[in-house]
């Protein structure tokens, strides 16, 4: 160990539209909403991750939440450099250290993002005090992060639905042979129940709401084995302006959510199309892996699995996934040629 690595503290980071996962010393130390909110008068971050989504959607005109994260790239500049400052700032093992480490960073980054997009995330880490940065394809990290053999001279197809974007890739030999990345993921999806509540039941809910009925009742098909029990759900009607309550069953959002899934099938279909037939022929036998917090959706995994008549896996704690894959990548910077310092 040279007298730099004393000074020298590594950590991965999935820098998501929806969540920002941080890695230090193989412990998962941050796992937060990625949100910032902003006094408007001072221009000050008031505060990020938990406590900032606890005021998402309740702001009144002096603050404003903000995602800095959109569609999977930055939207906001000054606001995710703040984020990830804060975040970092808040990891237990590095408050502790008298003078700030040198900090050598692992982020991923969607498969289809431009030259421009990559700097801003570079910039946005060198600002938050990142002295090297690394950066990897976010299919790369969530097929490591599930256990695939990346480097190995076979084919395999990984499917990553996050908040913002859908990736597919099919890996080998540690590259990405072939690849669709669509902005339909659990954003879309909370909108598109948002928007079924508001044109099926006259009832406006706001975002928190959506994204709670998607986790607590969303399907991918109107037929599940065991479906979960009907969902009381509060917002406020539209025609008469008071505060409703109306019970919403999951086939209600199979419903809702029947045109995008059917966008992400379609991309499946795609990609699949695109794979060289050595590397389909692997695929066949190994089947098709999910990742993301997307891919927890109720028979979606069954769903895929009857489009492609492919065996599909889902990862062990899907939302994860990306940022166990770069913390991994992390450690073994020197063997993967994959990562783009
Ligand atoms: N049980 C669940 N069922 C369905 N969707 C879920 C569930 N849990 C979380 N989600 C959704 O998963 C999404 C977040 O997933 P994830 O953290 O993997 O995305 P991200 O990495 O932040 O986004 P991106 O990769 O697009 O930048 C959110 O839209 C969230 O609502």
């Amino acid at each position: 160990m040279g007298l730099f690595d004393l000074f020298r503290e590594d950590i991965a980071i999935d820098l998501g539209t929806a969540n920002t996962l941080i890695i230090h010393n193989d412990k998962v130390v941050v796992d937060a909403p990625s949100i910032v909110a902003r006094d408007r008068t001072t221009g000050k971050i008031i505060a990020v991750g938990q406590q900032a989504r606890q005021m998402h959607g309740k702001t009144h005109e002096n603050i404003k939440t903000i995602r800095p994260l959109k569609d999977g790239v930055i939207a906001d500049f000054e606001a995710s450099e703040a984020m990830i400052r804060e975040m970092i700032k808040s990891i237990p093992s590095l408050k502790k250290r008298l003078i700030p480490p040198a900090l050598r960073m692992v982020i991923c980054i969607p498969s289809g993002i431009t030259e421009v997009e990559k700097r801003a995330v570079r910039d946005s880490a060198q600002h938050a005090g990142a002295r090297e940065v690394y950066l990897i394809h976010e299919p790369m990290a969530a097929a490591i992060g599930t256990g695939v053999d990346v480097q190995e001279p076979k084919g395999n197809m990984i499917i990553d639905i996050g908040g913002g974007t859908t990736e597919i890739a099919v890996l080998a030999l540690g590259g990405i042979v072939a690849d669709k990345s669509i902005k339909v993921a659990g954003d879309v999806f909370t909108n598109d129940i948002s928007y079924y509540m508001r044109t099926q039941h006259n009832l406006y809910v706001g975002e928190r709401t959506a994204e709670e009925i998607k986790i607590q009742i969303g399907s991918a098909l109107d037929d599940l084995e065991n479906g979960p029990e009907d969902m009381a759900v509060q917002g406020r009607d539209l025609l008469t302006g008071k505060p409703k309550q109306i019970m919403v069953t999951y086939k209600e959002i199979a419903k809702a959510l029947d045109k995008s899934i059917m966008r992400i099938e379609d991309a499946i279909m795609e990609a699949l199309s695109m794979t060289p037939p050595e590397l389909a022929a692997d695929i066949y036998n190994s089947g098709i892996y999910m990742a993301g917090g997307g891919s927890m959706l109720r028979g979606l995994d069954k769903r895929v699995s009857m489009k492609t008549d492919l065996p599909v896996y889902v990862a062990e704690d899907p939302l994860r996934a990306v940022v166990r894959g770069t913390g991994i990548a992390l450690k073994n910077i020197g063997k993967f040629n994959f990562l783009m310092s």
